[in-house]
């Protein structure tokens, strides 16, 4: 018996984890158009950029530009990632009022990815989240390699749920799982999920998915079925994670919402707006949308929703 949800809350992480892994440096106001366009598309939540270390993420070096330049739309949440206080510092500095917070269910990749172990990580987010809370700002946690390591291989989902577990009893109102390199197929990522819920309520659960082996839109209909209700994605499916080769593009928003749209599942997104956003962004960046709808013509991607 399948338990899908009614409603999805699409997390949009592309301005961030879309475009932290392009070489070419983008223009900020490209930026920020991007995530304008975004809100305006009716995504709830567009994470907008880091306050992470400009050595280790140059092309989000202008967060401190680009966040207070953004036109915030009521009701929209902009959260941008913070790895440790004085990410914190720059983010109270830039008038954010979401955060989240990283670390892995693996070692060897926290390591390359934030220079921490898993426990040192948590203990830098400690100070952090006490600031967060006396500020009145909500903190979201990510879980990387759910599913699968570079460096490690097989991740065990207890060490995933005893990680997620961690990050809901500091005080992170969510936890997002993510498939870092998508290396997860549908049961696998089921498993894993079901592991987590045991330990973290379903309703503070997203999911995290990236296209890597063209998994993610099976991965995501099968944790559905558990009655997972929050699912990251990026506009045209960009992204990638510089610290885990192989990593590819998020699994793309506007084919995420089609998929749920066709089962009936309501997300608020204008579809013909996130498209016309997918096509626009690749255009900026002079490719095409990795996306499978973005690459068709508005009508015709969107006419079967209709028949
Ligand atoms: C965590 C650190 C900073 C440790 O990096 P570190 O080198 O160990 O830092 P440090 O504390 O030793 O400081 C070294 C220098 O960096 C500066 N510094 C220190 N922190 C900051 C900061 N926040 N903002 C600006 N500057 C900073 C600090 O002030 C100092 O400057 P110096 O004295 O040399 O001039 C670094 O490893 C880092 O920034 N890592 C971020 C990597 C990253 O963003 N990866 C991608 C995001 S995670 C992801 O994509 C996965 C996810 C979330 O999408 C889910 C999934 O798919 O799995």
């Amino acid at each position: 018996m399948s338990n899908y949800p009614n409603k999805v809350k699409l997390v949009e992480v592309g301005p961030r984890d879309g475009l932290q892994n392009e070489a070419e440096p983008i223009p900020t106001a490209t930026k920020r158009e991007l995530i304008h366009r975004l809100a305006d598309a009716g995504l709830p939540v567009v994470e907008a950029t880091s306050f992470v270390s400009p050595k280790w993420i140059p092309q989000l070096g202008d967060a401190a530009e680009l966040f207070p330049s953004i036109q915030r739309k009521p009701g929209v949440a902009y959260p941008v990632l913070v790895p440790n206080m004085k990410g914190m510092e720059r983010a109270v500095e830039a008038g954010v009022e979401e955060i989240a917070v990283f670390t892995a269910a693996s070692e060897s990749f926290n390591k390359k990815n934030i220079n921490a172990s898993i426990a040192e990580s948590l203990e830098r987010f400690e100070p952090v989240m006490a600031l967060a809370r006396d500020k009145g700002m909500a903190v979201r946690g990510y879980v990387s390699c759910v599913l699968g390591c570079p460096y490690e291989g097989r991740i065990e989902p207890q060490a995933v749920a005893e990680v997620s577990e961690k990050l809901i009893t500091m005080g992170c109102y969510e936890v997002s799982l993510g498939d870092t390199i998508g290396s997860g197929t549908p049961l696998k990522a089921r498993e894993m999920l079901a592991a987590v819920a045991e330990r973290v309520p379903m309703d503070k659960l997203a999911i995290h998915f990236h296209d890597t082996r063209g998994q993610a839109l099976a991965n995501i209909q099968a944790c559905l079925e558990l009655g997972v209700a929050t699912v990251d994605a990026s506009v045209a499916g960009l992204g990638g994670c510089p610290y885990a080769d192989g990593a590819s593009g998020n699994v793309a928003s506007e084919d995420v919402i089609f998929m749920l749209q066709g089962m009936g599942i309501d997300t608020g997104v204008d579809l013909e707006k996130l498209h016309a956003t997918a096509v626009w962004i690749s255009e900026q960046l002079g490719r095409e949308p990795a996306s499978k709808l973005g690459r068709i013509p508005v009508e015709k991607a969107l006419a079967p929703l209709g028949w």
